[in-house]
């Protein structure tokens, strides 16, 4: 790994049940970046996500984290968290939990405890709802909570799948907000998933396009141009932008175009 990195995606392909659904995935991130994985309903953004996460082993090639010589190297939050309303949990519990990784049993409660839960929660700007039930919470609030929950042993590296969908824009705008300022205070590397680029454009240093498979990476600008995605694709594609948002736009009525555009219309629109 190269110095600085924290995670190294090397050359990686992922199969499941035969089928190949990653090929030859390759980036890093090094500390405290802020970076977008963004592609299509079932382009493979929980597959690679689940690879470095090291529940999924890769057919061929290599992902590699440097964990500081912390214990908790990585928090994730994952996609579809189901919260029931009546669960006797009130947010700061949830929270508390994360600080407990892999240990058993219910540990004493303690001043210091107390004390980072408290201060996460406010990193997290959750006080004023901490002692509500988490079922409670709007969508906004509970997000808030589970990253409260997966950074309080401040990770070197923070996934999470798809945590702006269901979300209204303004809470989107500031869940992104949050975790771009956390990212940098903590020099914890995020890696996000999404299917629509435009919320993070502002907060992305990096881009991790994936699109059949594959996966275009660098920077926004060098990566969401004509001539990459056009290739990444396999047939021609416009990026267009349009009052600051990006709208990706496949321009021909080719068979496997359209196929992108029944996929995922938000993500690929089509010239009439
Ligand atoms: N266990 C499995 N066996 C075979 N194929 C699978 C398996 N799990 C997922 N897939 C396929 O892998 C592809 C990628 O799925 P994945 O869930 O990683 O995509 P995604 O980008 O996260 O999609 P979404 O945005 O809909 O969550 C899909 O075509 C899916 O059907």
């Amino acid at each position: 790994m190269a110095r600085g990195e924290v995670l190294a995606v090397r050359q990686a392909s992922v199969s499941l049940s035969g089928r190949s659904i990653l090929k030859d995935i390759d980036f890093s991130l090094e500390a405290g970046e802020f970076c977008g994985l963004i592609g299509a309903n079932g382009s493979g953004k929980t597959t690679l996500l689940r690879t470095i996460l090291g529940f999924i082993a890769p057919s061929s090639g290599s992902v590699t984290i440097d964990s500081g010589g912390k214990l908790a190297s990585v928090g994730y939050v994952p996609q579809k968290f189901a919260l029931d309303p009546y669960m006797p949990m009130r947010a700061r519990d949830l929270v508390a939990l994360g600080l407990d990784g892999n240990r058993l049993g219910v540990p004493l409660p303690s001043p210091g405890r107390r004390r980072k839960v408290d201060e996460m929660l406010e990193s997290v700007d959750a006080t004023r709802f901490a002692d509500q039930r988490i079922g409670n919470l709007s969508g906004g609030q509970q997000q808030r909570v589970l990253i409260a929950h997966a950074l309080i042993r401040r990770p070197r590296l923070l996934l999470l799948d798809e945590p702006l969908a269901n979300l209204d824009m303004r809470s989107v705008a500031g869940v992104v907000a949050l975790l771009r300022r956390l990212s940098q205070e903590f020099q914890t590397s995020v890696l996000l998933s999404a299917h629509d680029m435009n919320p993070l454009l502002s907060a992305m240093d990096r881009i991790v396009y994936l699109a059949h498979g594959r996966a275009a990476s660098g920077s926004t600008d060098a990566v969401v141009r004509t001539e990459v995605l056009s290739q990444l694709y396999g047939y021609h594609i416009d990026v267009v932008r349009v009052h600051g948002r990006v709208i990706v736009v496949a321009a021909e009525a080719e068979d496997d175009a359209q196929a992108a555009v029944a996929h995922d219309p938000v993500h690929v629109a089509q010239v009439p």
